[in-house]
């Protein structure tokens, strides 16, 4: 028991139970660690439990020409030659043994006829490329990893008479803070949703696997949990981010009814043959291929619909582009006055049967679009067109991490999945984030192992000082909501989600960045004064207020790198900077915490990609990126 508080002591901690969390606390725990996982969230109900699309591997099983030098290639290109090279490698490298992995823990993925994992088409990769499980991917990818985890809770019974003895499951239990023995990771702090009791975990090693940070914007398709807690938790323990400046904005989401505004409308219904209209009945998206683009994508709509059943003739049809174009082609069709009466696009598969999407064929590859139209909006996809906007749905930026070990700057603390950054870039291909996971929450949960091996008994210690630090000021909130000046946390959320939508959203500019800065200023004074009522047991105001001040620290990285950043590049429109800059492309924004606790932002440069890999890339599209000096020397 340390400063009256009960105690937990494990070799690694893994926060977040998403598929970043699970792979990780897999190979933390068959590496011989005492392994925790702690949730935010219920066990099973992580982000992961959502993805619909499917997970990318260059497994090559609907198109044999695939391997992971494409998958790499179409990385980079989405990314715009932002991305951290070396993730890339070995996320394109290492995607498809991950994937078969989870077939021997027991995932049942769709198949081919002749029996091989089904892969299906997505926005940016250039063939067949996703594995899945109809549009429910991420559940099956969330109950593999359960039950590979009570697999190995079950082994340990057999040896030890406790289930729990080397892995352990605390579910419903928020880390507030992470604490420190000098430069070193030592432990964190929790709270339990239920009871309000705090908890202690004492560990040397921890896994950042906390999700992204969507709850910061109004209209968003992220679930309550994605606070950006563990980008802020990192971010106060000395780490520091990268690419915070590009956020995904998925370009379908349901725009109708209001309560279900930001909800997603996967990839998938465009890679099967969906297309997108205007309220004129045009296929728009053919006047926005970007000249980048230019060569790769289909010109007419002929040529796209047969790409789906001849692609090695024809070219891809451009509603298949990466995220961040279609996002912003469907934003310019709507400001121009062509949107549909809820103020979205028409995206359409009823009656598309010349792609072979009968209504059978509709039900069977996309039963939960089915499904979550039907309920929710009372609309049959099978018979009539969805309504769909962009919506905030995924953070390129993240902890920067060491590509191969998953290690953060502080020692100890380590990175996996969506709270890490550079793997992606200024835009993540869709399917890119379920092989992300896997990819890379084996190589964190591997680092953590082998940093605590080279420990070895000189362990870091935690503080009484700074656990009853943290637990003093996870509680100050409680008071009197009537007293003068007190703030309200909803009103903060409100007020944050409807700034950072407006004013650092999809398309941006100077002025309106600005006055997002000065709007999260004056809510991070105003945060000092919330208050809230009642008492500690199952309190969702209080656990807002926590919430929230992650979710402004978190804010202000971006507001800040989106106003540094002048030029546009996936995931980050400059409406007064509208060009891409090649001088721009070998810069990162890394952001660190200052001593009166507000943000740093300092350029940094790239590692410039290995030759090897530069090699893989004609000249002339490289070109479109790279600086002429950067490229000197090249055979053009
Ligand atoms: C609707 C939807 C569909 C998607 N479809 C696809 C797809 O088809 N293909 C694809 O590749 N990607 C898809 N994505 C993206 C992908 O699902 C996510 O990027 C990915 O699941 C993130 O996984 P993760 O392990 O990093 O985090 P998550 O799965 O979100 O897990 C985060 C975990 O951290 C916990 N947590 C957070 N904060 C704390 C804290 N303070 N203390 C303790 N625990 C904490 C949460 O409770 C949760 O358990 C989709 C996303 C959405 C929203």
């Amino acid at each position: 028991m340390t400063a009256d508080i009960e105690t937990h002591t494990y070799d690694v901690v893994i926060i977040g139970a998403g598929g970043a969390g699970l792979r990780a606390a897999i190979e933390a725990r068959v590496s011989g660690k005492k392994t925790a996982i702690i949730s935010k969230s219920l066990f099973g109900k992580a982000h992961t439990v959502m993805a619909e699309g499917g997970c990318a591997a260059a497994m090559g099983n609907a198109n044999s020409n695939d391997n992971w030098m494409v998958h790499f290639g179409d990385t980079m290109r989405g990314g715009k030659f932002l991305n951290n090279w070396r993730m890339a490698e070995l996320h394109a490298k290492e995607a498809p043994d991950r994937v078969w992995e989870l077939e021997t823990y027991g995932a049942l993925f769709d198949r081919t006829a002749d029996g091989r994992i089904s892969q299906r088409n997505f926005g940016g990769h250039s063939y067949p490329r996703l594995a899945h499980v109809g549009d429910r991917t991420g559940l099956e990818l969330i109950r593999t990893l359960q039950q590979k985890i009570v697999s190995l809770q079950q082994e340990d019974f057999r040896n030890t008479g406790d289930y729990e003895a080397n892995i352990k499951v605390y579910d419903e239990t928020t880390i507030v803070d992470l604490l420190k023995d000098g430069d070193k990771i030592s432990g964190a702090v929790a709270y339990q949703r239920e009871s309000g009791r705090h908890l202690l975990f004492e560990a040397p090693a921890i896994v950042m696997a906390t999700g992204g940070i969507g709850k910061s914007y109004k209209v968003t398709s992220n679930s309550w949990e994605y606070t950006g807690d563990g980008h802020a938790l990192a971010l106060r323990a000395g780490a520091s981010l990268i690419n915070m400046e590009f956020l995904q904005f998925h370009p379908t989401g349901m725009v109708w009814p209001p309560s279900v505004k930001g909800i997603l409308v996967t990839e998938s219904v465009r890679g099967d043959g969906g297309i997108l209209t205007n309220s004129e009945g045009k296929r728009f998206m053919f006047d926005y291929i970007a000249d980048v683009f230019k060569d790769l994508y289909a010109t007419t709509p002929e040529e796209g619909d047969r790409w789906y059943t001849d692609p090695d003739n024809n070219r891809r049809p451009p509603e298949l582009l990466p995220r961040d174009e279609v996002a912003r082609a469907i934003n310019s069709e709507v400001k121009a006055g062509r949107g549909t009466p809820h103020g979205g696009v028409y995206l359409t598969v009823a009656g598309r049967t010349e792609v072979g999407l009968t209504t059978e064929a509709i039900l069977k590859k996309l039963p939960s679009m089915h499904h979550q139209f039907k309920e929710l909006a009372d609309v049959d996809i099978t018979k009539e067109a969805m309504e769909v906007g962009p919506t905030c749905h995924y953070v390129m930026g993240g902890i920067e991490v060491d590509p191969d070990t998953g290690a953060a700057s502080v020692p100890g603390l380590f990175a996996a999945g969506e709270c890490s950054g550079g793997m992606h870039g200024s835009n993540r291909l869709g399917g890119n984030s379920l092989s992300d996971l896997l990819v890379f929450g084996k190589r964190a949960g591997a680092g953590a192992a082998e940093y605590v091996d080279k420990l070895g008994k000189d362990r870091p210690v935690v503080s009484d000082a700074a656990v009853k630090e943290a637990r003093d000021r996870s509680v100050a909130p409680f008071g009197d909501g009537g007293q003068e000046g007190a703030e309200n946390p909803y009103t903060i959320h409100q007020e944050l989600q409807q700034s950072m939508n407006d004013l650092v959203g999809i398309i941006r500019k100077a002025e309106e960045v600005e006055e997002a800065q000065g709007k999260i200023d004056e809510l991070r004074e105003r945060a000092k004064h919330m208050v809230v009522e009642g008492h500690r047991q199952f309190n969702p105001g209080w656990h807002l207020a926590l919430d929230l001040r992650n979710m402004l620290l978190v804010s202000e990285c971006v507001a800040k790198a989106a106003l540094i950043r002048t030029e546009s590049r996936g995931g980050h429109t400059r409406e007064d900077h509208p060009v891409m800059n090649a001088e721009w492309r070998h810069k990162l924004l890394v952001c660190n915490i200052k001593d009166d606790g507000s943000v740093d932002v300092q350029e940094k440069e790239q590692i410039p990609l290995r030759e090897d890999l530069l090699d893989l890339f004609e000249m002339s599209e490289l070109k479109k990126y790279f600086t002429e000096a950067e490229l000197a020397g090249r055979n053009s």
